[in-house]
């Protein structure tokens, strides 16, 4: 990579500065190369830039263009672990963080003549799941065995769904706010085929060449398989999907963990076709004219899903344009790679002889059940978002989307308590003033108090700052008692761990807002007006309103700390400079 950026003369010095001193000295290298061309400095930097510039524009102009020729689709099978005390056939718990293999029931590591127990508690995440995915739960399901042999499956086979899942035919909205590619538009609807239940597998750890061990505490746990539809033409919206399904099933309380933590594991199945050819010869559940799948399993972010997809896609492309034909296979990706790799060949390959399981029931589920989960379920994060952005809070979706999503819903939480208090404090206020506080308090919640934490590398707590303190700021603040940038020293303080009410601090520290008298604000900006006699007259004959600015920052700068109003400061150096009132 770096060897290309600088065959590239691409390097750029900022990238240079994080390098080790090995990349610095090839930097170095390169830099004495142009210099002997006597190429300044300056003209080097640009000449880069623009040749980075262009190679961006023109991959994207390659990209758009395999897009106009070639059809991407892809499908997605997710698999996650519900939130269960137990294991799905066995009371074994399914903490995983325990001393490796002492959760396990002897059911489980498939001992002869142990039975399943088939546990009834690990519905309840799993309807969750499913009624927030608007899937049809069905009033009955069966459990089957799929074959196959591998270490980390003690009895051969995994005991799943596959034919009579317990939910179908649901769906997951994605918005243009989940991060959709532009060509999908607005909105667009992936139709889910089934949840199913199902184990997991035992967690392997490969000490090459001849040691392999393996934990059993995670085989069994409960999972559900989450399959989409092959209706999704993009590598971003493919990420966007399994984002948004990880958010839902995260706040229907279905998991506890998410992909970070191993808690989500995603397959992502690829084909590609010609658009102008006749149409493929694949179809899946009602779907035809695709082109040859091929399975990349076990991808554990976002960003791999996305990147694996891309370089399937082009794989793939390559392949066919070369006169080769794709086979149907399961491959292997591996993080910061470019290139999938084949794992084994797949369909027809492997005959998992499906049979249902002679050992468990059917399981039939009430309507009773689903009335009384429907009635409980939290609210969506599509609902959250339509809630934040709408009349009564007024937040931008930049801010929506991360308040909803942080901290597993105690940062929303925690915006909620802050606005509640603050409604308390300003019932005197008339209705106006009331409207814009979910945004203000959004903004202190996100951006200033998130500042502090992102700076000092701290973990959220809705302790470090008590909502009732930050409320209290805020109220100062909008009753102009206080300036924006005392407010901001006083949350620093309190993040600090002063634990002093704001109003004490306020008082103790003498921050309260005297205002100054209109004489002090005009002796202030004359004698800031003073130190650039040159911006003024080019204000005055140009017009150049946006150099105010900066006689704003001199005053606040000047001026005695907490009494100065910027909206106030520019008001009297519009007067004095242009001889104009706001
Ligand atoms: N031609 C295709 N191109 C892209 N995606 C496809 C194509 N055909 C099917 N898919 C997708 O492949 C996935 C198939 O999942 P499914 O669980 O039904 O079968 P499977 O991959 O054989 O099962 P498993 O991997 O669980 O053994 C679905 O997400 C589907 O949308
Ligand atoms: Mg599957
Ligand atoms: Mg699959």
């Amino acid at each position: 990579m770096l060897r290309s950026c600088i065959r590239r003369g691409t390097l750029r010095s900022i990238s240079v500065r994080r390098l080790n001193p090995a990349i610095q000295f090839a930097s170095h290298a390169f830099s004495t190369a142009t210099t002997q061309e006597r190429v300044p400095l300056r003209k080097q930097l640009k000449q880069e830039a623009k040749s980075l510039r262009s190679h961006k524009k023109q991959r994207k102009e390659d990209e758009e263009a395999s897009r106009q020729e070639w059809e991407l689709t892809v499908g997605v099978e997710i698999h996650a672990q519900l939130d269960t005390e137990a294991k799905l056939f066995s009371r074994a718990a399914t903490s995983t963080s325990d001393i490796p293999n002492s959760n396990v029931a002897l059911f489980d590591l498939a001992f002869p003549g142990s039975q399943p127990e088939f546990q009834i508690a690990t519905l309840l995440p799993a309807l969750r799941a499913a009624i927030a995915l608007n899937c049809e739960i069905q009033p009955v399901s069966r459990f089957d065995r799929k074959h196959y042999f591998y270490q980390d499956q003690p009895s051969g086979y995994q005991i799943t769904q596959y034919y009579e899942p317990f939910a179908r035919n649901g769906y997951v909205d994605l918005y243009n706010y989940d991060g959709i590619a532009p060509e999908d538009g607005d909105r667009l609807r992936i139709d889910i085929k089934q949840l199913q239940l199902e184990q997991d597998t035992a967690k392997s750890q490969e000490y090459p060449p001849t040691t392999q061990l393996l934990d059993f505490n995670r085989v069994s746990h409960p999972l559900i398989e989450i399959i989409t539809m092959p209706q999704i033409h993009t590598p971003a919206t493919a990420a966007a999907c399994v984002r948004k399904l990880q958010s839902i099933v995260q706040s229907c309380g279905a998991v506890t963990t998410g992909m970070e933590l191993g808690g989500l594991r995603v397959d992502v199945n690829v084909s590609v076709r010609r658009r102008d050819a006749a149409a493929g010869q694949h179809h899946y559940n009602g779907i035809s004219g695709l082109g040859q799948r091929t399975e990349i399993k076990n991808l554990s972010s976002f960003k791999a899903v996305e990147d694996a997809i891309i370089a399937e896609k082009n794989r793939q492309i390559t392949v066919l344009e070369s006169g080769g034909v794709i086979e149907g296979e399961t491959r292997g990706w591996t993080i910061g790679s470019t290139e999938t790799r084949r794992l084994r060949g797949k369909e027809g390959d492997v005959d998992y002889r499906y049979m249902p399981d002679p050992d468990i029931p059917p399981l039939i589920i009430g309507q009773d059940l689903l009335a009384n989960l429907n009635s409980t379920l939290p609210t969506s994060p599509d609902s959250l978002i339509t809630l934040l952005v709408g009349a009564e809070h007024r937040l931008s979706i930049d801010d929506a989307k991360p308040l909803i999503e942080l901290d597993d819903g105690a940062r929303l939480e925690y915006y909620h308590d802050v606005v509640e208090t603050l409604h308390t404090l300003q019932a005197d206020q008339d209705s106006t003033s009331r409207a814009g506080l979910g945004r203000s308090v959004g903004n202190w919640v996100l951006h200033e108090l998130g500042g502090l934490l992102t700076k000092s590398d701290r973990a959220w707590d809705a302790e470090i700052v008590p909502a009732q303190s930050l409320a209290h700021l805020i109220d100062q603040l909008q009753r102009k008692r206080i300036t924006g940038p005392t407010a901001k020293l006083v949350l620093a303080t309190i993040f600090d761990g002063d634990r002093r009410p704001v109003s004490q601090i306020l008082e103790e520290e003498n921050l309260l807002l005297r205002p100054l008298s209109r004489d002090e604000y005009v002796a202030l900006a004359q004698s800031v007006m003073a130190l650039n006699p040159q911006m003024i007259e080019q204000i005055r004959s140009k017009n150049q309103l946006g150099k105010l600015g900066w006689f704003v920052g001199q005053m606040m700068r000047t001026g005695e700390k907490g009494r100065v109003e910027a909206p106030k400061a520019e008001e009297i150096l519009r007067e004095l400079i242009l001889g104009s009132t706001v």
